[in-house]
């Protein structure tokens, strides 16, 4: 049999958009800027599955100079190899924590970094924290679990913040909900409160390619990419990681109508008279990428070389922020010319 050559580039159809800046990204930003003057805290959020891409430079420049954790949401679904691992904690010098929901452990020592900044803030009002990140990263999530973590009984009640699996579940900035109560001078003075916020989008990305990476991961609106682009997009990567991710399914193909056909078989998605369902085949194989069942990876490549460029494109930005708004705009207006 002839040996498997994967693709080694993909083509970004030139329909994808390169924008998801909301309304309610705009309005949540200025809401962020009205209260951070009593912050002491920020939590930044990241999937840990795009540790650069969901790095959001308007954020991080909203909060710059601020005490901040970067935690690093859905480790469950990233990588557990070590130097990842590594070179993620290389990145943030020290101030990143992995973190997953189910995972209570983790929870705790997050709550044990945020009582040990309170102590050092001994504020008589209290420790506020405010929690960051690019839509659908988990914030809300990481909210209810610290508060059930922290808060006692009170913690054990109802969740406080609505979460859901896709983008913008949260619109605003949430009313301050205390995670831990006051446990006197000396101690954490005051107790701690989170603000939730409302996922940000930049206001650009660079490329096709990180849109195609996020739209994978649930960060802009379901079906803004059409699944089988997604598909294929994954295969891809599957091809250049481990073809065995999808042995259950076909051998090693490049074809992702194969691919789809294959899965449609195994997975008992068939139209009548039994040919293939293609489009409920994509949205099962994506539900099932998007629960770990094709493997746990970081999609974005964390070398120390990427890392580097990614640094230096965040310090030296190829568009300001007013270019890249224009560029928005103009995308804006081709989709409803497209609509
Ligand atoms: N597997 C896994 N899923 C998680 C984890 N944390 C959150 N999720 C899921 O990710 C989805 C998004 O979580 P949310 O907490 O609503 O995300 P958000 O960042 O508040 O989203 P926005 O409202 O867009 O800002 C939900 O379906 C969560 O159940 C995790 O650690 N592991």
């Amino acid at each position: 049999m002839a040996q498997f050559i994967p693709r080694t580039f993909f083509a970004i159809p030139e329909s994808i958009p390169k924008t998801y800046f909301l309304g309610h990204h705009h309005a949540g930003l200025n809401s962020m800027k009205t209260v951070l003057s009593n912050v002491h805290l920020i939590l930044e959020c990241r999937d840990t599955r795009l540790p650069l891409s969901t790095r959001n430079p308007q954020l991080e420049a909203l909060v710059a100079g601020r005490e901040r954790i970067i935690v690093y949401t859905k480790s469950d679904l990233g990588t557990d190899s070590q130097r990842s691992l590594a070179a993620l904690s290389r990145l943030d010098a020290g101030r990143s924590h992995f973190w997953d929901k189910q995972k209570p452990g983790a929870t705790s020592l997050l709550l044990k970094r945020i009582k040990q900044t309170a102590q050092e803030v001994d504020s008589l009002t209290g420790l506020r924290v405010m929690i960051v990140g690019m839509p659908n990263v988990g914030k809300s999530t990481l909210l209810n679990r610290l508060r059930s973590a922290g808060a006692g009984a009170a913690g054990k009640t109802a969740k406080f913040a609505k979460t859901g699996d896709q983008a913008g579940v949260t619109r605003k900035v949430s009313s301050a909900v205390r995670i831990v109560p006051s446990e006197g001078p000396g101690s954490v003075n005051g107790g701690v409160y989170l603000l939730d916020t409302p996922g940000i989008f930049q206001p650009y990305v660079n490329d096709g390619e990180t849109m195609l990476k996020v739209a994978l991961t649930h960060g802009i609106k379901k079906g803004l990419i059409p699944d089988k682009i997604l598909v294929d997009y994954l295969l891809f990567r599957m091809n250049l990681w481990d073809t065995a991710l999808y042995s259950d399914y076909c051998p090693p193909t490049n074809d992702v109508d194969e691919f789809l056909a294959a899965a449609a078989t195994r997975h008992g998605k068939l139209k009548a008279g039994g040919e293939p369902n293609l489009t409920e085949a994509a949205a099962a194989l994506l539900t099932r990428w998007q629960k770990g069942k094709l493997g746990r990876y970081v999609l974005d490549d964390i070398s120390d070389q990427a890392i580097h460029a990614h640094q230096e494109l965040l310090a030296k930005p190829e568009l300001s922020v007013n270019q890249a708004r224009k560029l928005q705009k103009e995308e804006r207006k081709k989709e409803r010319v497209r609509e």
